[in-house]
Parts: structure tokens; C-alpha cells; sequence
């Protein structure tokens, strides 16, 4: 059953799942592989010097580098135009490359055209399977590394990667490009073995086998692709071992399968084979003071930190924000209040970088927003938390702290593949630093605990240390208290309060009145849009207009419950 050329083709279907799983860990679905792997296979294969003049093993390894460079290039030449694509419509613009190349090599000369290419035999299982080992280390050691952990997060949540610094489009890029790499050097393997190549070779099934064979195996462990490959390539051979003839039997198996692990089993097999999950001891090496990991400097207490001119945000007809000036300083606590609609979120978000504003300026950090991508604003030290909780809900409390920790962590990819024992100590740096994260918001004994299994006030929480783990100088919560008892929210109070100690300037949308009067230096209230007061806590709850556009009504609700007034929490 285990011929040479079974043991190949479970090897070179592994490499080939692997540039499928390259884009799959970062949320990306791109079917141009088979289009990579073919230009690739048929460039090298006319370039490459022939194993009479070379010797075999030379001719090789030249012709893998050419296809890899290959595959690359052709990655880059389709990912500039099309990494701001998602989901199916990438998966068709990836495809429509496919098929273009592979008619381009079916209307070439040099390619043989349809009769294809004779290339040398040189591959052998050995060769195959030590190129396999390769491809799935380098996704080993890819998994644990900062990179590895951004295109998770970019995976998980798009919005949320950004809001913490990661270069989303130069992330998904880079992966793209692995992917291409990947698929040209199963382009080359495939054509060194199989003595010929064609045009059909490197076509649409070709490219769905791929995938399937990577969502089968599994996108979310390193080991899937090979898993998914050992059990596509065998079942053939299983099928022919008991004597069944029939040729639908392998694609409807193939189908169902498919149909089985997207329903109902997300992580392909190889989610079924246990696997020791990474249990930290949070509160030892919170204990043990790891090296911070390196921090950065924050404006002295006072300096402007937001100026905002006459901004403004208009949808169509809806002015959300109008006209707003304010200035916010280092240090202070700042609470944004107004009744619902009134364009809190629309203002926090274009101070993040979220969203450009129409009109007026908005100075964050001395970073100018509207022309800045909003992972630049969170280099320059904003971070945030949103109304509706954008954590990484598959992940643990330590790992989405972990990602938080983006911006101040160093690159450990490259050093984990060599081992250098920088690396690990960088990563446990970027582990204390999200440690000490969870335990300031007092989530050290649940950093084990899947996000989406936390209640929903540690849900906040933890939103919470996620954005402090870049070790912000600009913090914005967005109804943080949404959710909390009365106890929590005092407990959430009290840790703005300290933060803002520490130097950090908060700006925070909240709904329940009595946190706000209590925890703020200053408050601004809007009403329709427009900057209705702004002035200490004594000066707003003094406020005429103030108490009869917003804080009448709130005091109302609080007297006598109504449905939808809820002055604690406001809406999540
Ligand atoms: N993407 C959008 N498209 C169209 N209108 C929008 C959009 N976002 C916000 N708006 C409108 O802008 C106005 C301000 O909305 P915004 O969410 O900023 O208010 P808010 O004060 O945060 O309200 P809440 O307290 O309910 O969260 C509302 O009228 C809202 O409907």
C-alpha cells in the first residue's frame, strides 16, 4: 500500500495544504495555489540547469529556489491589488489568476502547451518527506511567534488586530507570499517526480484539493495539513486494498467530509488528537518580574494629548458629530456623555483612527487622524476597547493579552526557527508584560480560560488589559461598564483612577452617570451631535442644559425603570 509514489504524494499533497494553511491561519481564503505552483513548476523547470551537467541534488535545490522566488513573485503580483479583498470574493479573484496562467501556459511554446513539459525525475520519498518536515517546522515555530499570534488575531477579529497595532495589510501580504513560496515549491517537487508537467496539472481541482486537503487536516494546528494529506492520499489506496472499483467513491468521500468538518468540526482531525495545551502559571511569573518588554515614552502630565477643530462626521444626512472643539490633556480622566445617538462612539471612533472625519482636524499624540491607518495611531499610543466586546473569543484571557502586547513586543519568528534563546526570552518578556496586564484587572486566575467562556464584566475587563498591554499613553473605553454590577463598577472606577495615577490619559463613554461624575477630571457632554458642555464633574451636574437634555432624563429612568433607560449600563 505504501508504494514510492503513495509515500510522494502524501508528502508533496502535505506541502501543497500548506500554502493553503499559510493564508488559512490569518482568516484568508485564496485558491490562486494551483496558479503559483504551476508557473513556478514550468519557470524552473526551463531554467534550471539539467542534472547531466549539475548532478542531481544541485539541479534540485536550484530548481526549488527558482520556483519559490516564483511563487512569490506571483503572490506579490496578485496580493498588491487584492489583499483588501475578504472571504469569497479573494477566493475569486485568486482563482481568475489561476486559470489565467494556466491558459498562459497553455498558449506558450516553451511550455509544450497542452502535451506539457518533460522535467528529470530526481524526487524521492525521502527527499519529499524531509521537505515536508521543513515546511510543517517553519509552521511550528511559526505558531507561538509574535508574527504567528498577529495573524491569528487578524484571523479571529480584523477590527480588533488593528485597534492593537497590527499592520493588518502587511501581515496578510506576508502570509499571501509564504503561501506563493509554498506552492512553487510544490510546483518544482511535482514536476521533478512525475517526469512530465501539463497545463492541467496546476488546474481549479487541483487547487480544491488543496484546500480541502487543508481544512480536512485542519487550519488551526501545524500538523493539520499533513494529517488532511495522509487521509486524502490513502483513501484511494484503502478503496482499491478492500477491492472497491468505483472512482465517484474518493471526491463524494472527500465532499462529505468536508461537509462533516465545516459543520461541525472546525479544526479538522486534527483537532481530534489531544494536544497539551499551553498552561501558564500567570500568578509565578507575575511574581518573578520577567524583563519588561520594551515600553515606551509618554507625554508629561498636561500636555495636550487630543485636539480636536471644528470636527465633524456626517452620514449621508445624518450629522453624528458637528462642530466639536475640544482639548484633552495627559493624565486626566475623560468622560463622554450625551443620550443615545448623540455621536459618542462616532466621536471616540475618529479619534482612534477608525473612521475619517468629514470635516475639521483631530490631533492625536501629534498624529493627525483621518489620513493615518488607525494600527499607526495605535503605534502612537492610542488603544481601546468597543461597545460590543471585540475579543478573540476562541482564545484564552492570556492569549489575547498576549496579542495586546503587539506593539511592544519584539519579532520572534526568525530567532524561534534557530532556537536562539533570545527569542524565548523575549516571549517570556511579552508573558510577564500580559500577565501583569491580566492582573491589573484582576484576571490573573482566569488567564486560561477561553474569552468566550468569561462573564461578561470580565469579558470587559479583559478588553480592558488587552489594550493596556501595549502600554498605551491614550486609553478609550467604550461603555466599559456595560454589563457590571454596582460592585464591578466601583472595582472598574477605581482602576481608571489608578491608571490615570500612572500617567495614562483615559477617555471613556458611559451611560451610568454616577461612575462618571465620580471617576472623571473632566466631562464633555453631546447632545445631537454637538458639544453641549464641558467642565469638571461639579460643572456639568450644574449644568442647566446639561440636566435637561441628559441627566433630567437619566435621573427619571433611575426613579421609575422604564424599558430601554437603563442608567447603569447603558447599551451594549
Ligand atoms: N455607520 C453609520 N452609518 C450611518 N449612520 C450612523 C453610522 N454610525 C452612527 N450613525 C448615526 O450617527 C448618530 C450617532 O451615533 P453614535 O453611535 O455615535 O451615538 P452614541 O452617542 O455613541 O450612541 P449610543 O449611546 O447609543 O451608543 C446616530 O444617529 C447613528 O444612527
Amino acid at each position: 500500500m505504501f508504494t514510492e509514489s503513495v509515500l510522494v504524494f502524501i508528502a508533496l499533497n502535505g506541502i501543497f495544504a500548506y500554502s493553503f494553511y499559510a493564508v488559512l491561519v490569518a482568516g484568508q481564503l485564496s485558491l490562486g495555489q494551483a496558479g503559483f505552483a504551476g508557473i513556478a513548476a514550468f519557470v524552473a523547470a526551463t531554467l534550471a540547469p539539467t542534472p547531466a551537467s549539475w548532478g542531481p541534488v544541485p539541479t534540485l535545490i536550484i530548481a526549488i529556489l527558482i520556483g519559490m522566488v516564483v511563487g512569490s513573485l506571483a503572490a506579490v503580483i496578485l496580493g498588491l491589488p487584492t489583499m483588501r479583498l475578504r472571504g469569497v470574493f479573494l477566493a475569486i479573484a485568486t482563482l481568475g489568476f489561476a486559470e489565467g496562467i494556466r491558459i498562459f501556459i497553455l498558449n506558450q511554446s516553451w511550455t509544450g502547451g497542452a502535451q506539457g513539459m518533460s522535467v528529470p525525475k530526481i524526487v524521492s520519498p525521502e527527499l519529499a518527506w524531509a521537505l515536508l518536515v521543513v515546511v510543517a517546522y517553519w509552521f511550528w515555530r511559526q505558531g507561538r511567534s509574535r508574527y504567528g499570534r498577529a495573524l491569528e488575531a487578524i484571523r479571529e477579529d480584523e477590527l480588533a488586530a488593528r485597534s492593537i497595532g497590527i499592520d493588518v495589510g502587511r501581515h496578510r501580504l506576508a502570509a499571501f507570499v509564504s503561501a506563493g513560496a509554498i506552492a512553487g515549491l510544490y510546483g518544482v517537487l511535482w514536476a521533478y517526480f512525475m517526469r512530465i508537467i501539463a497545463p492541467e496539472d496546476f488546474s481549479f481541482s487541483t487547487a480544491i484539493d488543496g484546500l480541502v486537503t487543508a481544512v480536512v487536516g485542519g487550519s488551526t494546528n501545524f500538523f493539520g495539513p499533513i494529517l488532511g494529506s495522509g487521509f486524502q492520499t490513502m483513501l484511494p489506496e484503502l478503496q482499491r486494498a478492500v477491492g472497491i472499483e468505483a472512482g465517484w467513491l474518493r471526491p463524494f468521500i472527500s465532499g462529505l467530509l468536508l461537509l462533516i468538518v465545516i459543520l461541525y468540526l472546525p479544526g479538522g482531525i486534527a483537532s481530534l488528537v489531544p494536544r497539551r495545551k499551553q498552561k501558564i502559571d500567570v500568578a509565578a511569573l507575575t511574581a518573578a518580574g520577567a524583563a519588561p518588554a520594551a515600553m515606551r515614552s509618554h507625554p508629561a502630565k498636561g500636555e495636550v494629548v487630543v485636539q480636536l477643530d471644528a470636527l465633524a462626521k456626517e452620514y449621508g444626512g445624518v450629522h453624528a458629530v458637528q462642530g466639536v472643539d475640544l482639548t484633552i490633556r495627559s493624565g486626566d480622566v475623560v468622560g463622554l456623555i450625551g443620550p443615545n445617538g448623540a455621536g459618542k462612539t462616532t466621536l471616540v471612533n475618529m479619534i482612534s483612527g477608525l473612521i475619517p472625519p468629514s470635516s475639521g482636524s483631530a490631533t492625536v499624540l501629534g498624529v493627525e487622524v483621518g489620513r493615518t491607518p488607525v494600527h499607526k495611531i495605535a503605534a502612537a499610543g492610542v488603544t481601546r476597547t468597543f461597545q460590543h466586546s471585540k475579543l478573540f473569543n476562541r482564545l484564552t484571557a492570556l492569549e489575547n493579552v498576549l496579542i495586546g502586547t503587539h506593539l511592544v513586543a519584539k519579532p520572534t519568528f526568525l530567532r524561534r526557527l534557530i532556537w536562539l534563546p533570545s527569542a524565548r526570552r523575549d516571549e517570556r518578556a511579552a508573558l510577564a508584560q500580559a500577565a501583569r496586564c491580566l492582573d491589573r484587572v484582576g484576571l490573573v486566575d482566569k488567564a486560561n480560560v477561553e474569552a468566550k467562556g468569561l462573564s461578561y464584566g470580565d469579558q470587559r475587563r479583559l478588553e480592558i488589559a488587552r489594550a493596556l498591554a501595549a502600554d498605551p499613553s491614550i486609553l478609550i473605553l467604550d461603555e466599559p461598564a456595560a454589563g457590571m454590577n454596582h460592585v464591578e463598577a466601583e472595582a472598574l472606577s477605581e482602576l481608571i483612577r489608578s491608571l490615570a495615577n500612572d500617567g495614562l490619559t483615559i477617555i471613556f463613554i458611559e451611560h451610568n452617570v454616577g461612575m462618571v461624575l465620580g471617576t472623571c477630571d473632566h466631562i464633555a457632554v453631546l447632545n445631537f451631535g454637538q458639544l453641549l458642555a464641558s467642565g469638571t464633574p461639579a460643572e456639568i451636574e450644574a449644568d442647566e442644559r446639561v440636566i435637561e437634555a441628559y441627566l433630567g432624563a437619566v435621573q427619571d429612568a433611575d426613579a421609575e425603570p422604564a424599558p430601554g433607560a437603563d442608567s447603569t449600563s447603558g447599551k451594549a
